[in-house]
């Protein structure tokens, strides 16, 4: 059984890399369309609870769960967005210091999956992100547990791969289906990206006019 230490708020997280006590406090955020599932999943991970009845998110919410990855402890802040349209401004503010976005849709809804892109453009305008190329992206496919699908997972996994090769999730915020294994590989992703800059910093070289010099790799 899960052991949550939640917390809820709605003040934006300080940027950047910061401790809480002894974790790696990282900050996610989900985006994507209104009714997909974004705080049942949020809920799910942090209260292991479902509910059939959420109310459309105004603005942003938090929670926080604690969890150990590969050996490191890391308090996740789990921020929650508004998918509707009318509370974009609301929500925009909220990007800044985030360290992975979790793009999310619903199978059974074409239209939330096509509107991805525009979630990722939304997010990479409005957040402070330094390096767009190496910004850690995890997408979320939800409701695997409905029957009637408009999107398969052959296409999401298409997408995925024309857009930064992120990783994807089929999940299931009823079921709980995938919700860990999810929020897990952001927090990877995350600690990836981390280790992959700091490789690059190591390896790089000065030339002679004081310019580093360094090589990049495939993603893939
Ligand atoms: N069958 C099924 N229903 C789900 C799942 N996840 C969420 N729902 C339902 O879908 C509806 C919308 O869920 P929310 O979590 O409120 O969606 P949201 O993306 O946060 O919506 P906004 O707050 O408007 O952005 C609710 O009725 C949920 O119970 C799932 O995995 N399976």
């Amino acid at each position: 059984t899960k052991q949550p230490q939640t917390q809820t708020g709605h003040q934006p997280a300080p940027a950047g890399r910061i401790m809480s006590g002894k974790s790696l406090l990282l900050k996610v955020i989900l985006l994507g369309d209104g009714g997909v599932g974004k705080s049942s999943l949020m809920n799910r991970y942090v209260t292991d609870r479902f509910d059939s009845q959420s109310f459309h998110t105004i603005g942003v919410e938090f929670l926080n769960r604690d969890l150990e990855v590969d050996g490191r402890l890391v308090t996740l802040q789990i921020w929650d967005t508004a998918g509707q349209e009318r509370f974009k401004s609301l929500r925009t503010p909220f990007y800044r210091g985030a360290d992975c976005c979790l793009l999310t849709f619903a199978v059974n809804d074409l239209q939330s999956f096509q509107n991805l892109g525009c979630w990722k453009k939304e997010f990479m305008y409005y957040s402070d992100v330094k390096d767009p190329e190496r910004f850690p992206f995890v997408v979320l496919g939800n409701k695997v547990d409905m029957e009637q699908r408009e999107v398969g997972e052959d296409e999401a996994r298409a997408w995925c791969e024309e857009n930064g090769c992120c990783p994807y999730f089929e999940t299931s915020a009823k079921d709980d289906t995938n919700v860990t294994a999810a929020f897990e590989a952001a927090v990877r992703e995350v600690l990836a990206a981390e280790d992959q800059i700091d490789h690059t910093l190591l390896s790089s070289t000065i030339d002679l006019h004081g310019n580093r010099k360094t090589s990049r790799t495939s993603c893939c």
